[in-house]
């Protein structure tokens, strides 16, 4: 496991000499071409249970290959401001503003649809915190990278999430929600602590109603799923010698079974989760891509999960991230 205490911590860091303007603009404009590219590689990525892709628009019937393309070209001057800002220790207030002003930008690109929510969060944090080892001089590694993010933002993160662990109002306004289209009604379960004036989110009102974590959590946490779950996952694949595209398709179904991913809940409630769960924990026990005939079966759970509605679109915005942190940590190779 990626742990954030260990080497990351203890190795020692040499004081980094400033870097000048056009040095931090040089890097942001990479890292920022590299985010777009990792949301590129997870659209065009195919069969993914569920999930839009150049092939076929999966569980939606608003939004195709074209919206994605849109919404991520409407996105790469955030990743440019975000890594910036990192670059320039911004503090998470700022972070945020970057992030809410993008997600304005990815829904006028593509007329009102959430495509990318998750990944303007997990990436961007992903480039700031890149533009903060920078300017630190740390090593880019991913367990460097992670205890970068914890340190400097750890605290504005944790506080980040609570709205959906802590807010009476929150609770309140789910409860009086009408059940999920599986027909299941789980009574709120947020504790009764403080009233926080926040619009409700599909993600709120499931960490309210099902008591399921989401994107805040992984913030808060250093991004877990990305650290400990998909990035080993991508690297066993490497190592065995899967092609790009199969090293892809692993990680994005051992993301799927390991997640609490509010977008399956949203769309489908618990029972839509279990159902996520059991594909993806059987094809991984078959062998995953190193099995035979892989791509049948993966193009089977696609049409099973079209019928279910189903769509683990935030396994998809962490597998993105996954692979923004392995190119990121590619940049220390050059
Ligand atoms: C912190 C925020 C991201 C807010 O999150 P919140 O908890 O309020 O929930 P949502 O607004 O619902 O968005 C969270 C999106 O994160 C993805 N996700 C889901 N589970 C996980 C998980 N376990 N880990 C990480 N990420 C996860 C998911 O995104 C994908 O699904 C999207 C489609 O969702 P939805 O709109 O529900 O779509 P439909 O099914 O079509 O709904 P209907 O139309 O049918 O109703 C798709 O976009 C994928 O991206 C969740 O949607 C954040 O909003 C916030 O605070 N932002 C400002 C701060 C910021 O961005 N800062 C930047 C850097 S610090
Ligand atoms: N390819 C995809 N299809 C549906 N939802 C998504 N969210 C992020 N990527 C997605």
């Amino acid at each position: 496991m990626l742990g954030v205490s260990g080497a990351a911590l203890s190795s020692p860091v040499t004081p980094a000499t400033p870097l000048g303007r056009s040095q931090k603009l040089a890097f942001a404009r990479e890292v920022a071409r590299l985010a777009v590219r990792s949301l590129h590689a997870e659209l065009c990525l195919y069969p993914k249970p569920g999930l839009v892709s150049p092939v076929d628009n999966g569980s939606h019937d608003d939004m195709d290959a074209g919206t994605f393309m849109r919404s991520l070209f409407s996105l790469r001057h955030y990743f440019r401001k975000i890594c910036l800002a990192g670059l320039n220790d911004a503090p998470f207030a700022q972070l945020k503003q970057l992030g809410i002003a993008a997600e304005t930008a990815m829904l006028q690109a593509t007329r009102g649809i959430n495509t990318h929510r998750g990944a303007i969060f997990s990436l961007g944090l992903l480039c700031a915190t890149a533009g903060r080892a920078r300017a630190q001089g740390t090593p880019m590694t991913p367990a460097a990278l992670r205890a970068a993010m914890l340190i400097r933002w750890g605290e504005e993160l944790a506080m980040h999430a609570a709205p959906a662990a802590n807010s009476q109002a929150t609770a309140n306004k789910a409860a009086s929600i009408p059940p999920s289209r599986d027909g299941t009604a789980e009574a709120a379960t947020a504790p009764a602590q403080e009233v926080v004036a926040e619009p409700l989110s599909n993600g709120l009102r499931v960490a309210a109603r099902y008591a399921a974590s989401g994107a805040r959590e992984e913030g808060a946490l250093g991004l877990p799923s990305v650290f400990e779950v998909g990035l080993p996952a991508l690297l066993a694949a490497r190592a065995r010698g899967a092609t790009v595209t199969e090293e892809r398709v692993d990680t994005l179904y051992t993301l799927m079974a390991h997640i609490s991913d509010s977008n399956v809940y949203h769309r489908a409630g618990p029972r839509g989760a279990q159902i996520v769960r059991d594909h993806a924990e059987s094809f991984l026990a078959q062998g995953g891509t190193a099995h035979a005939s892989w791509r049948e079966q993966a193009i089977a759970s696609h049409h099973i999960f079209m019928q279910h509605r189903l769509s683990p679109g935030g396994a998809a915005d962490l597998l993105a991230a996954c692979c923004l942190v392995q190119s990121i940590a590619a940049l220390d190779d050059k």
